[in-house]
């Protein structure tokens, strides 16, 4: 059982593209009364439309999740035009505290999935509050920060972004660290077909890529991150054994203890398996280490009852 907690934008485009793959037993769960509930009708006679046999239900009881092996957290505030992510963190910290005595409570064997964004932050808040083990309590951004990255690669190279290999480290905010000389096009790395101006374009896209949605539209990017949960739920559920960056509490990995940040991790059923330590040169360490920094201070922002 796959459940999603807010069915706000992201939630229900996540819904959406789960069900169009067709995982079964989707579970929605809302506040305030009848929203999940019509959502998930809605919902189901568009599988009964497609043809899709699938079971979707909606609730406000978090008692319901019991049973979920996957848990999507994407309640929480988001992003109006001129904020920043780091804006949001007061509000959705104690969202973040109060759904995780909720998941203890009755999804204490699930993988939990935080798109609340400011995510790295978010996702410190959800580890310490469940006390589950750090494999099972994963951020998601990362795989949004790469496609976007790679589809900026790819319009200025004329070229498929299923060719482009794109990597993004660090944090999923103004402090994101986009890693051109790890990322490649067919195998060539990026700096054989870029000049340097372009590079720092391709960069500059894939860091403001969410406020240009957010300032185009009102509101902040939903399809984007839906796509990158289901591909997450995707690699659980068949044990694929992906390597995806996820927002990831470290213990020495990068020579960082007890701070989330955005790695490269091998992803399988049972949740995070391995990270992954790319090798990176001092003038890289340098834009990890302040990304890193950036998440710290956002954690040390946070009321002491939620740190721990
Ligand atoms: N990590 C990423 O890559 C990424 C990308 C885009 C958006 N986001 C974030 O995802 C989150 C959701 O965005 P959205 O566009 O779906 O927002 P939304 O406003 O459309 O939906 C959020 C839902 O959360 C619910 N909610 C709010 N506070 C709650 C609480 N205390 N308890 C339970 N439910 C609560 C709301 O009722 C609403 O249904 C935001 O924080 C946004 O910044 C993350």
């Amino acid at each position: 059982m796959i459940t999603i907690l807010g069915a706000g934008k992201v939630g229900m485009a996540a819904a959406v593209m789960l069900m169009m793959r067709g995982y079964d037993d989707l579970l929605l769960i809302a506040r305030t009364p009848g929203k999940p509930q019509g959502e998930a009708l809605d919902l189901a006679h568009a599988a009964a439309e497609l043809g899709v046999d699938i079971s979707i239900r909606g609730s406000n009881s978090y008692e319901d999740m019991r049973g979920s092996d996957i848990v999507l957290v994407t309640a929480g505030i988001g992003r109006k035009p001129g904020m920043t992510r780091e804006q949001l963190l007061e509000a959705n910290a104690q969202t973040m505290a109060d759904l995780a005595e909720k998941i203890k409570a009755y999804a204490k064997d699930a993988i939990v999935v935080i798109t609340t964004n400011p995510v790295d932050a978010m996702t410190y808040v959800m580890y310490k509050k469940t006390g589950f083990p750090r494999e099972r309590v994963i951020g998601f951004s990362g795989i949004l920060d790469s496609a976007r990255m790679a589809y900026y690669i790819s319009q200025k190279l004329g070229v498929s972004f299923r060719s482009v290999n794109a990597i993004v480290l660090g944090m999923h905010g103004q402090k994101m660290f986009p890693v051109p000389r790890l990322s490649s096009v067919g195998g060539v790395p990026l700096e054989h077909l870029m000049s340097k101006e372009e590079i720092d374009e391709v960069v500059s896209e894939t860091v403001n890529a969410g406020a240009k949605i957010t300032e185009l539209r009102g509101y902040s990017s939903n399809y984007g991150p839906a796509a990158g949960l289901v591909l997450t739920v995707e690699a659980i559920k068949r044990d694929a054994k992906r390597i995806y960056p996820y927002s990831l509490y470290l213990q020495g990995e990068y020579g960082y203890s007890d701070i989330v940040a955005e790695v490269p991790a091998v992803i399988g059923r049972s949740g995070i398996e391995r990270i992954i330590e790319l090798p990176l040169t001092d003038e890289e360490k340098r834009k990890f280490d302040e990304a890193v920094e950036a998440v710290r201070k956002l954690v040390q922002a946070l009321p002491p009852q939620l740190k721990g």
